[in-house]
């Protein structure tokens, strides 16, 4: 196809507003593309490379305005195309607006001709841009790219622009390529959907389904060196969680940046969130996962940036590992990491993206005997996972995550089977007013504490707190509030309004179990606000407050 007549249709497709007359031009698109088909179905995005290569043009904006300004003539600098820039505000529309040495030659042939420029051909040229390297490769890089304005008329200076730069912006996503994919070649959606998940390459999704159909598309594996898109979570709440599912599968949230590790028997490669290549600059991950490891794997976790003494450091260090390229050695001496896994989606020739996390967990700890592998809690309780909790917050790490332990890996997809726990938004000061003995072991330390707000006149209860005290923590606030004990019945007493916890909580429920009306929703303690005094806590009208405006 000439690279005008992709132009023309991008420009169709631009102009169309309605989702479906979209996804029907592109359907068309892709149904005539011929020999350019996986090409097409990459460029209609604006991509040159399939999404699991880390192959980029490596094209900065500034480099792209010094190619188009010597297409436009001797007259124009890179700075006046950037002026125009400023102006217009799209690179596309400023390609478009000069008059490139490409536009007389096609109007002496009347369009098209021998010196058209083919999508093919536009490929092949950008491929061997991205591959060169080293000293005067930028300078290669302008004159490549000036050789191919030079050719376009200004439609095609549009689209060439924006392909560049990464900016096609036609309003063609991920799920309108793969609607057209389907349509175009008469497959099941969610055949095309799943092999887009596992090969995360839309111009081979699309030659198969033409190729081969439906029966090609389920064919499609994981393949050991090629990055899959990476699951991800939603915000969620244990509330939630516990909610809808019978058991809720928790770990903590380790602060620091995914990674995924592909070991094909011999060596392991690693890959970072957005696809990009990250085996050199961490070697000592490469080394844990090697020394483990004795069949091919993919495996999913987080590679944390930690002090000396094993704390968490802030996610921005681990990132200065990932991005460090040069002198590896000295930066491994600055920072020190850790990789912790938490899932595993391929072992020895068998897909595991269908099976549940549970099992695919158990396979992930069944390759590695050391502490690599997440520790995995399967819990029913609220007051355990809030435990949970607070030892991931105490160790220095986010929260929690939590997943649903039935569910598959739908790689890139932001679904619900996996939750992130928000940190608090909003705390709570409350009076403690009664509280429990521990049982058992905990017999000689108080275990429950009634939350109160301050009323007009007294106190009203919000709920109890029985989450978030260490063994430490518990002892301390004990002998704090022993002396304030006033009455005892049982296992309950009855404390005099002396003692104010700061408490989080997901939620604030109008409620008819306590006297205030209200009731907190997965309470948690932070701490003894022992800078403050029962008239410093807050009241009544603050819960209603947060009440109204959640
Ligand atoms: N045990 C774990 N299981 C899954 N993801 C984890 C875990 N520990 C840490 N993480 C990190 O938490 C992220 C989950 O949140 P999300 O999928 O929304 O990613 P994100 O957009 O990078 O969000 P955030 O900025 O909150 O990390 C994962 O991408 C991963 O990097």
């Amino acid at each position: 196809m000439e690279f005008a007549a992709f132009a023309d249709r991008a420009a169709t497709i631009e102009a169309e507003s309605a989702d479906t007359a979209i996804t029907e031009s592109v359907t068309d698109l892709l149904a005539d593309a011929g020999d350019d088909l996986a090409t097409l179905a990459r460029f209609v995005q604006g991509r040159v490379f399939p999404a699991h290569e880390s192959t980029t043009l490596d094209v900065g904006p500034r480099l792209c305005y010094e190619a188009i300004a010597r297409a436009a003539g001797q007259n124009v600098s890179a700075d006046d195309v950037e002026a125009r820039l400023a102006e217009t505000g799209e690179i596309g529309e400023v390609a478009a607006s000069y008059d490139f040495g490409g536009q007389r030659g096609l109007a002496a042939f009347g369009g098209g001709g021998a010196d058209a420029l083919t999508v093919a051909e536009v490929e092949r040229e950008l491929t061997d841009l991205a591959a060169v390297a080293g000293d005067g490769s930028q300078e290669t890089k302008v004159d490549v790219l000036f050789g191919l304005f030079n050719r376009c008329d200004p439609d095609e200076a549009r689209y060439l622009a924006r392909l560049v730069l990464s900016e096609m912006r036609i309003g063609v996503g991920d799920g309108t390529v793969r609607d057209a994919v389907a349509a175009a070649f008469d497959v099941p959606v969610d055949a095309v959907e799943r092999a887009l998940q596992v090969s995360n390459d839309y111009g081979y999704v699309a030659e198969v389904a033409r190729d081969e159909g439906e029966t090609g598309l389920d064919a499609i594996d994981l393949e050991v060196g090629r990055p899959v898109q990476a699951m991800l979570a939603q915000a969620g709440t244990v509330t939630g969680a516990l909610e809808d599912w019978n058991e809720v599968a928790v770990e903590w949230k380790y602060d620091g940046a995914r990674v995924q590790v592909h070991y094909d028997g011999e060596a392991a490669r690693l890959f970072s969130r957005n696809m990009e290549d990250v085996t050199d600059p961490l070697p000592e991950v490469v080394a844990t996962v090697e020394a483990s490891l004795d069949a091919p794997a993919i495996l999913d976790g987080e590679v944390v940036a930690v002090a000396d003494d094993g704390a968490p450091l802030p996610f921005q260090e681990v990132l200065r590992r990932f991005r460090r390229k040069h002198d590896v050695a000295a930066a491994r001496e600055d920072v020190t990491v850790r990789l912790h896994l938490f899932d595993c989606l391929h072992v020895d020739g068998e897909d595991l993206l269908d099976a549940s996390l549970r099992e695919r967990h158990d396979r992930l700890a069944a390759l590695f005997d050391d502490d690599v592998v997440s520790d995995l809690w399967l819990s029913a309780d609220a007051d355990e996972i809030g435990d949970v909790e607070a030892e991931a917050l105490d160790a220095g790490h986010e929260g929690i995550m939590l997943k649903d332990p039935e569910a598959a890996y739908t790689p890139g997809k932001r679904g619900k089977h996996w939750r992130k726990r928000k940190p608090d938004v909003e705390t709570l000061d409350c009076v403690v007013t009664g509280a429990e003995w521990g049982e058992g072991r905990r017999a000689n330390v108080l275990g429950t504490f009634e939350l109160s707000v301050r009323t007009d006149d007294g106190y009203a209860q919000v709920g109890n707190v029985a989450t978030g005290i260490t063994d430490a923590e518990l002892d301390a606030v004990t002998d704090r509030l022993e002396p304030h004990v006033t009455a005892e019945e049982g296992r309950s007493v009855a404390i005099a309004p002396e003692v104010v916890f700061e408490v989080g909580y997901e939620e604030i429920q109008t409620s008819t179990t306590y006297d205030s009306g209200y009731a907190l929703r997965f309470p948690r303690f932070l701490a003894v606000r022992e800078d403050k005094t029962p008239a410093d806590a807050d009241s009544l009208s603050r819960v209603e407050r947060l009440a109204e405006n959640a």
